[in-house]
Parts: C-alpha cells; sequence; structure tokens
C-alpha cells in the first residue's frame, strides 16, 4: 500500500503570524503616535470587558525570548505587522528613529537565528493623527501610505524580502465603516464603499512605491471565506453571490482583475460610486504572491432584514465549530485556493492565516490543557493545502495563526489562538500541544500529516 506523501516541496515555508497591536504592548512607547485601535479599546463597551492592547504579550519588550521560543519550534518564518504609528507618530511627516530602531532590533535579530522577516505594513492600527484627517475616507491617505511605506522599505527592504501591504481589508471597511465594530467603530453604507476604494488605492501607490525602490516581494492579504448556499432556490443562491462578492471579491478582484464585482452595487445600492477607471487601473499593481487568511467557510440563506447584504449564515449543527463559532471546513481551503488559482490566474499563494480558537485553560499544576481539537484542526488544515497543491496550486507557504494567545481585537482576550499559551497576569509562555504538533510538521517537512 504506498502511503500519500504529505511530503511539502523543498522550499515551501513554514511560519508562524501575528500583527503589532495583538500582541506588542507599549502602542505609546518611544514616541509612538496613538493608533485608532488603542482609542477604540480605550472607549468603554467597544471591547469585550473592556480590555485593550496596553500589555497585550508585551512582545515589545521581550521579543528576543519570544524569537527563542520560535527558533526552538523551528519556525522558518515569522510574519509580523509593522505599527504605522511608531515609525511616523502623526502618520506622515517626521519619522520616530525609535520605531524604525524596534523593528530593526526585531528583524535583525530574527535573521540571526535564521527565521524570515515577512512584514505587513498595515494591520488595522491607522495612526489617530490620520483617522482625524478622515483617515481611509480621505483620498490623500493613498499618498500618506505610500510614503509611510517607502520609509520602511528603504530600512528594511535588504533584509525583508516578503512584503504584504494590507492585512484583510475586508474587515476595516465592513467592520471599521459599515457595521462599527471595529476601529474607527463608524456605521455607515455610504462610508464603507469610500474605505474600501481608498484602502484599494493605498495597496496600489505602496506596490507602485514599492516597485520603485523594492527587489524582492509584494502582495496583498486578504481573508476568503467561501459562502455556500443553503438550497438551490434562486433566493439562496443569489444571497450566497451577495454575500461572496461583498467579502471574498471586493477586494482582490480590483487588485487582480482591475474591477469591482457587479453584485457590490446590489448590496450598496446608491452608496456604491462609479469609481474613476483611472483609479481602478492604478489599484490593478501587478503583485508577486496573494496571501490567503482562512479559517471556515459559511452557508448562506436570503434574509431580507439582514443589513445590508441580504443574506445570513446558516449554523451547520451536528460539525466540529471553533470558540469563534466557527465551522471547521478544510475542504474550505482547498476549495478557496483552487477558486483562487482558477479565477485569477494561477498567482502564488501564501497561506498567511490559518488556526483556529479553543479555551486552553491552565490547570492549576501551571500546565495548559491545549485543546486536542486544535491539533486536528492545524492537521486535517495543512492536508487541505496538500490536497490543493496536488491539484496544481501554487502555494509557496503555511503561516499558523497564531503563534501567541493574543489580544483578538474587540474579544479582547477571551479568545485564544495561540500554539504558544499566553498567562497575561505573569506573561509566562507555556508551548501548547500544537506546538509541539507543528515543530513537528515543520521538521518533516510535512510528512508526519
Ligand atoms: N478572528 N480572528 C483571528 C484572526 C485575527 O486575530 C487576525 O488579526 C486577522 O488577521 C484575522 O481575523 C483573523
Amino acid at each position: 500500500m504506498t502511503v500519500p506523501t504529505n511530503r511539502f516541496p523543498d522550499d515551501f515555508v513554514w511560519g508562524c503570524a501575528t500583527s503589532a497591536y495583538q500582541i506588542e504592548g507599549s502602542p505609546l512607547a518611544d514616541g509612538a503616535g496613538m493608533n485608532v485601535w488603542h482609542r477604540f479599546s480605550h472607549t468603554r463597551g467597544r471591547v469585550v470587558n473592556d480590555e485593550n492592547g496596553d500589555i497585550a504579550c508585551d512582545h515589545y519588550r521581550r521579543y528576543e525570548s519570544d524569537i527563542e521560543l520560535m527558533k526552538q519550534l523551528g519556525l522558518q518564518a515569522y510574519r509580523f505587522s509593522i505599527a504605522w504609528s511608531r515609525i511616523l507618530p502623526e502618520g506622515t511627516g517626521r519619522v520616530n528613529p525609535a520605531g524604525l530602531g524596534f523593528y530593526e532590533r526585531l528583524v535583525d535579530r530574527l535573521l540571526e537565528k535564521g527565521i524570515q522577516p515577512t512584514a505587513t505594513l498595515f494591520h488595522w492600527d491607522l495612526p489617530v493623527a490620520l483617522d482625524d484627517r478622515g483617515g481611509w475616507l480621505n483620498r490623500d491617505i493613498a499618498g500618506w501610505f505610500a510614503d509611510y511605506a517607502e520609509s520602511v522599505f528603504r530600512r528594511f527592504d535588504d533584509r525583508i524580502k516578503l512584503w504584504a501591504t494590507l492585512n484583510e481589508p475586508w474587515v476595516v471597511s465592513d467592520n471599521g465603516y459599515l457595521h462599527g465594530t471595529a476601529a474607527p467603530g463608524h456605521r455607515s453604507l455610504f462610508e464603507a464603499p469610500i474605505a474600501t476604494h481608498n484602502l484599494m488605492r493605498a495597496h496600489g501607490a505602496a506596490v507602485q512605491a514599492y516597485r520603485a525602490t523594492g527587489r524582492h516581494q509584494i502582495g496583498l492579504v486578504v481573508n476568503i471565506e467561501p459562502k455556500y448556499p443553503a438550497s438551490t432556490s434562486s433566493e439562496d443562491v443569489a444571497a450566497t453571490r451577495r454575500a461572496e462578492a461583498q467579502m471574498n471579491r471586493q477586494f482582490i478582484e480590483p487588485a487582480m482583475l482591475g474591477r469591482y464585482p457587479e453584485e457590490l452595487r446590489d448590496v450598496f445600492g446608491e452608496a456604491w460610486p462609479d469609481w474613476p477607471a483611472s483609479d481602478v487601473e492604478q489599484i490593478r499593481q501587478p503583485i508577486d504572491f496573494i496571501g490567503l487568511n482562512y479559517y471556515t467557510r459559511a452557508v448562506v440563506r436570503n434574509d431580507p432584514g439582514a443589513w445590508p447584504l441580504r443574506a445570513a449564515p446558516v449554523r451547520q449543527s451536528q460539525v466540529a465549530h471553533t470558540e469563534m463559532g466557527w465551522e471547521v471546513f478544510p475542504q474550505g481551503l482547498t476549495d478557496t485556493l483552487l477558486w483562487i488559482k482558477d479565477r485569477y490566474g494561477a498567482p502564488p499563494i501564501y497561506v498567511t492565516e490559518n488556526g483556529a480558537a479553543f479555551a486552553d485553560p491552565a490547570t492549576a499544576a501551571g500546565d495548559v490543557l491545549d485543546d486536542p481539537r486544535r491539533v486536528e484542526y492545524f492537521r486535517t488544515h495543512i492536508r487541505a493545502v496538500h490536497d490543493a497543491m496536488r491539484a496544481g496550486v501554487d502555494v509557496r507557504g503555511y503561516f499558523a495563526w497564531s503563534m501567541l494567545d493574543n489580544f483578538e481585537w474587540a474579544l479582547g482576550y477571551s479568545k485564544r489562538f495561540g500554539i504558544i499559551h499566553v498567562d497575561y497576569a505573569t506573561q509566562k509562555r507555556t508551548p501548547k500541544a500544537s506546538a509541539t504538533f507543528y515543530s513537528g510538521v515543520i521538521a518533516s517537512n510535512g510528512a508526519v500529516l
């Protein structure tokens, strides 16, 4: 009997992912400007238990020991984000040397330990100074973002070889401007499309800036949640297309094809402008890869009362779900990787985030009971990546979300995604069983699956 080999290509990259505001702490240290998530989380009622990122995982001060843990895990790469307001406290203009200095120390330490640094320029933590000037609603932000990008490209492109402009712009537009559940906390049908468009214009401007000075690779990280109709009824199928366009194609489509999905006018109505063709052409800058963040799928039904999509998820009973209430559905990762390949011209893809939240209580003895479902989540989803690769998808790497338990945005510290447990009272790190499992996957290049 031939054992199906799960081995990945020799140059396949295994890593973990985090983001600045979720793990660093010290958000205002050493001259950093305030970011919108600091202001949002310090606004009562916005975050579970009114928690915030003032300390988080204290990574700003503990990065050296955290990198030691990465080394012990055998990580080959580490995906982090750069906090815009550490580099440019006012968002534009004056550069903060101490902010650059922190990332310099982080990058150099990673390289010393043989771990590839891969950086995301924007992971939701917009400088407040720019939010106060309109933020993603101000067309000037494309230039502001390009200037910020240039300042870090110049400093780090000799050591960082994989860049991403934006992380999950859908979350910023949908949660931050449409529904108000994320910073900056707006709830407007008219603002969300403007934020979408300026996010993508900023992406295009940063890619153009990179092409002028950069020597390596730059891409866009999108969250894609494949949508499956709850029935074959025309209403459910139409609702599924609306939901799929609004989450899964609103950002990748202009970036890769130079057009917005036509369903967005059906979703936003008169709130969806006729964007100038020149804008969309500027957004469509050739990129070197797509970063895919995958967690789950959605089964969708028509729901006329669900604003503004007129679509609602249908919970799949009798199957496993994570602490987020997300169905465990590894087939959706294979389907999504094949969908990107077939629809967008087979671009190189990195799975830039994949992981699961489970409770993982610490015992009185100080052990951590890693829910065995997290190991199974990683096992089945990494196999799903391999299935897609066997079907011809050009996947270059996989980054587990997340290296550490961390600040889960509006859910505060109530959800644990880490393969390393963090005791927030003591900042003690404890590798979970899933860390041991993932370390074995890396060491065997997937053969242990
Ligand atoms: N929720 N959830 C977990 C995870 C979030 O913590 C990341 O910051 C996002 O990039 C993406 O939403 C995924």
